[in-house]
Formats: structure tokens, C-alpha cells, sequence
């Protein structure tokens, strides 16, 4: 077994020290976030992911210790934020890592990226880092392993993936088997190009991400020929070679609306990409059309937003679909009521229209979220923007009983259209 120290502690971070712990290595779990790190040694665990706290809890009981200073490890994973700023990806966070990791790195030791990042970062943005500990590339290993952990089912999915390995070297290829070898149960696929590797973790959020404007476009089209676009797809989907992805509001998340924009970074050709980009975040504009056809105008509507979640079951609002839809509709109404008047910065109650917000699993003070009676209570119309098992469980009867109007958009498809229909309710699917 050998000692690894964790570079960041966050959604990835964390639950991959604790599956190095719970696996037999010695774990340093290291995060530039003091606040973060007196939490962790103080049990106080805030993780929103089914069964990630109790593996978390006894691995910081066992191998796993957070440490407030980097430490020479036979292996450096570093899982430190990507986020996109003015259309580049904002690698700076890799760059500290990296230098963090220069100070202690040992002949010999391995350093594996994780984080998602354009192709080229390892070898040209990393590499160069490291070697300011003035060890050449080749004496310590170098490789790029991305995480592919689907929100929702992470324990699972880190021990169940396949692996993208792509090393500088063989030598580096070999170090980050045996570290990804002992506690993957998935295929090691490895590469002799971290390049390769980083490439293809980008296309795999980019096929998702063109899939899903597929079926958005889809959706509206089927709209215009007064067609089911979800039965149609799932007929679609019984062709071997079909697997068209589901409509809906719009693609949220940390990934999949920012990945596949990496892509552009080396590359001027990026086209259908971008169009899909558009098309996914076009879907809040679509949605608005569909409440304007349903009540005439929104320019004084109450309409409740149900689901800022960026997906159903998860607490993660990062690039909420339902967020962009209420900014949509308070600028269409802005624009409705003062023509010209769009992006001025009027404010709700000037434009009359009344946005409510609920979540049931979102937390996030900022966000000025109701409670779900005070979000219906007299609305015109409700929108389901996010998947949520409470929202397809919702009694129809006691929805329409609170709603003014009679109107609710199920963006995600989840309501059973005969059981709201039967309670006056009008359901728009998408
Ligand atoms: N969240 C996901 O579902 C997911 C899935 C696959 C890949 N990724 C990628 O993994 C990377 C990490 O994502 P995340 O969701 O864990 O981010 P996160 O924001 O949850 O966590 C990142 C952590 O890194 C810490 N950090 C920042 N700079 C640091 C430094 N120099 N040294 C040590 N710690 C530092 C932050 O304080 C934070 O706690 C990103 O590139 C992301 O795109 C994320
Ligand atoms: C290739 C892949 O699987 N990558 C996963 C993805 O995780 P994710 O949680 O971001 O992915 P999704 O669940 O797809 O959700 C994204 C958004 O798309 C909407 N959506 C989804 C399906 C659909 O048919 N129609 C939709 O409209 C959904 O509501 C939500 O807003 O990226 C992570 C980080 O890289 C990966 O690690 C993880 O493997």
C-alpha cells in the first residue's frame, strides 16, 4: 500500500480519499479551504450523496487524515476546481496544485490529475509546474486520469467505472494502474497520452450534451405536429442503434453544459458543439413561449418555478435550468411590458410579473426559495423544472386546489398528464 495525498476536497476529492482509505493506503486529504478542513476533523460532514457520509466517517477513522500542509506522497491526485471564466477554462487552481506539489515531490513519486481540463493541460501546464521542483518529467510519473462519477451514485461509480488512464510514460502508466487498480473494479483503459485521455473525458459530456439538444429540438418539433416528443423518442429508442436522450428544460450541472466548450480551447472548429450548447440553453425561452401560449402574457403572471436543482435528487443549483428560466421570464416580461426595456435592470415588482422559487432539496440562502404551499398559493401557472421524486409525487387535486390558474408545464415528464387532467389541471409536456 502506499501513501497518497488528496489535492482538493470536494465532490471528487473527498470521496476518492475515503475509497483510498477504505482500500489500504495512507491518505493525507489536503484542501486550501481552513473552513472546510476544521469540519472534516470535526465530524461535521455536510454531503449531500447517498451512503457518502458513513464511508467518509470511517475513513477519517481509519487511513484517512486531513492535513493543513501539503506532505510528500508516493502519489499527488489532484482534483481542484476547472471552472469556466470568459470562455477559458480557469486553470490557475491546477497551476497552485502544482506548485504545492513541486515543493515536496520526491524521484520517483507519481502525480495524477484528475480535474477536468482542455486537452494538453497535463503535459504542457502541469508538467512545467512540477518541474519547478527541479525534477525533469520522467524522473517522478505524470499521468491524467479523469473522474466520470455520476452526482447521485458516486460511491458506486468510483469502484464500478472504467478508467481512462493516459500517462506520459509507460512508467507513469504502470504507478497510476497499480494506485486505480485497487479499488477500481471497471476496465483500466490505459494510454501512453495524457492528451488522449483529457480528450476523451471531454467527449463524453459532449455527447451527452448534443444527444440532449437532439432531443430538445425534438421535443419542439414534435410540438408542432401535436405529438408526444417522449413517446416518440421512446419509440425512437427501440432501433438498436437508437438512443436518443430526454427533453427538458435545459442542461444544468458542473459538467455538461461547460465541458464540452475545453473542446474550443485548441480548436477553432468546434460548430454542431456550440449549436447544441445554444439549443440546451435556448430550452428556458422555449419554455417561456409555452406559458405565454398557455396564459396569453406573463408580463403580470405568478408562475412557481418548481426545482432549481440542476438535476432530480441532487442539491447542486450550478447552472441551474430552472434559475435560467426565471431570469428568462422576468426579462421577457420586462421586455413585454416596456418594449426596449430588456437588460435595463427593472426589477420584478416594476415589471409585474411574480417568479416564485421552490426546492425541496436546495438550500442555498441566496436563492430566496419558498415553501411549496406559499410557491402554488394563487400562481397562474407552475412550471416542474427539476426531476424531483417529491414533485412526481405530488396529489394533483391538492396542486390545482392551491394554483389560481390552471396551467402546469412538466418540462421533465414526470406527471402523470390522465390524474392532473382528471383535476382541471392543463399539463403542457415537453
Ligand atoms: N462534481 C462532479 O460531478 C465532477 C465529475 C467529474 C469531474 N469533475 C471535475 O473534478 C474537478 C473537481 O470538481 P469538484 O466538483 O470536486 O469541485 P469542488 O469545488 O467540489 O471541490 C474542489 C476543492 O478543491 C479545493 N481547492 C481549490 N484550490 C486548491 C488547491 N490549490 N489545493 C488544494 N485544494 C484546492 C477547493 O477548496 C474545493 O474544496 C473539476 O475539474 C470538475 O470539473 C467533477
Ligand atoms: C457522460 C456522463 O454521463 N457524464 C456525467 C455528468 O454528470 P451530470 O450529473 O452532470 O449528468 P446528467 O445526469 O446527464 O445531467 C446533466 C443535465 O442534463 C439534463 N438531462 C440529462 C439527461 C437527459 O436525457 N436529458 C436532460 O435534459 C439533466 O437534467 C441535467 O440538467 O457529468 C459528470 C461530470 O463530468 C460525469 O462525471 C458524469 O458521468
Amino acid at each position: 500500500m502506499s501513501s497518497v495525498c488528496v489535492h482538493g476536497l470536494g465532490y471528487i476529492g473527498l470521496p476518492t480519499a475515503a475509497v483510498l482509505a477504505e482500500a489500504g493506503h495512507d491518505v493525507f486529504g489536503y484542501d486550501v479551504d481552513v473552513e472546510l478542513l476544521d469540519a472534516l476533523e470535526a465530524g461535521e460532514l455536510d454531503v449531500d450523496e447517498p451512503g457518502l457520509d458513513d464511508v467518509i466517517a470511517s475513513a477519517l477513522d481509519g487511513s484517512l487524515s486531513v492535513t493543513r500542509e501539503v506532505v510528500p506522497a508516493d502519489y499527488h491526485l489532484i482534483c481542484v476546481p476547472t471552472p469556466l471564466e470568459d470562455e477559458r477554462a480557469e486553470l490557475s487552481y491546477v497551476e497552485a496544485a502544482g506548485e504545492a506539489v513541486a515543493a515536496e515531490l520526491r524521484p520517483g513519486d507519481t502525480v495524477i490529475l484528475e480535474s477536468t481540463v482542455p486537452p494538453g493541460t497535463t503535459v504542457e501546464v502541469l508538467g512545467p509546474v512540477l518541474e519547478r521542483s527541479g525534477l525533469d518529467v520522467g524522473e517522478f510519473s505524470l499521468a491524467y486520469s479523469p473522474e466520470t462519477v455520476l452526482p447521485g451514485n458516486v460511491i458506486a461509480e468510483l469502484h464500478d467505472n472504467d478508467r481512462a488512464i493516459g500517462g506520459v510514460d509507460a512508467a507513469s502508466v504502470e504507478a497510476a494502474v497499480t494506485l486505480y487498480g485497487s479499488f477500481v473494479e471497471g476496465e483500466l483503459r490505459t494510454m501512453n497520452d495524457p492528451t488522449l485521455a483529457e480528450f476523451v473525458k471531454l467527449l463524453q459530456n459532449t455527447y451527452r450534451d448534443v444527444n440532449i439538444a437532439l432531443a430538445n429540438e425534438v421535443a419542439t418539433i414534435a410540438a408542432d405536429y401535436d405529438l408526444d416528443s417522449r413517446e416518440a423518442i421512446a419509440l425512437a429508442n427501440h432501433h438498436p442503434r437508437v438512443n436518443i436522450h430526454q427533453p427538458g428544460p435545459g442542461v444544468g450541472g458542473h459538467c455538461i453544459p461547460i465541458d464540452p466548450l475545453f473542446l474550443g480551447q485548441g480548436s477553432d472548429r468546434l460548430d454542431l458543439i456550440e449549436r447544441a450548447r445554444a439549443i440546451n440553453d435556448g430550452m428556458a425561452a422555449y419554455v417561456t413561449d409555452l406559458l405565454e401560449g398557455e396564459l396569453g402574457s406573463i408580463a403580470d403572471a405568478s408562475v412557481a418555478i418548481l426545482g432549481v436543482a440542476y438535476k432530480g435528487n441532487v442539491a447542486d443549483a450550478r447552472e441551474s435550468p430552472g434559475l435560467r428560466l426565471a431570469e428568462t421570464l422576468q426579462r421577457r416580461a420586462r421586455a413585454t411590458q416596456a418594449p426596449g426595456a430588456e437588460g435595463t435592470g427593472a426589477t420584478d415588482a416594476e415589471a409585474g410579473i411574480d417568479v416564485r422559487l421552490h426546492d425541496p432539496h436546495v438550500t442555498d440562502s441566496h436563492l430566496a426559495l419558498e415553501s411549496l404551499p406559499d410557491a402554488l398559493s394563487g400562481a397562474d401557472a407552475a412550471v416542474i423544472a427539476t426531476d424531483h421524486d417529491e414533485y412526481a409525487a405530488l396529489d394533483p387535486i391538492e396542486v390545482a386546489a392551491q394554483l389560481d390558474g390552471d396551467t402546469v408545464i412538466d418540462a421533465k415528464g414526470i406527471l402523470d398528464v390522465a390524474a392532473w387532467e382528471a383535476a382541471g389541471v392543463t399539463v403542457v409536456e415537453l
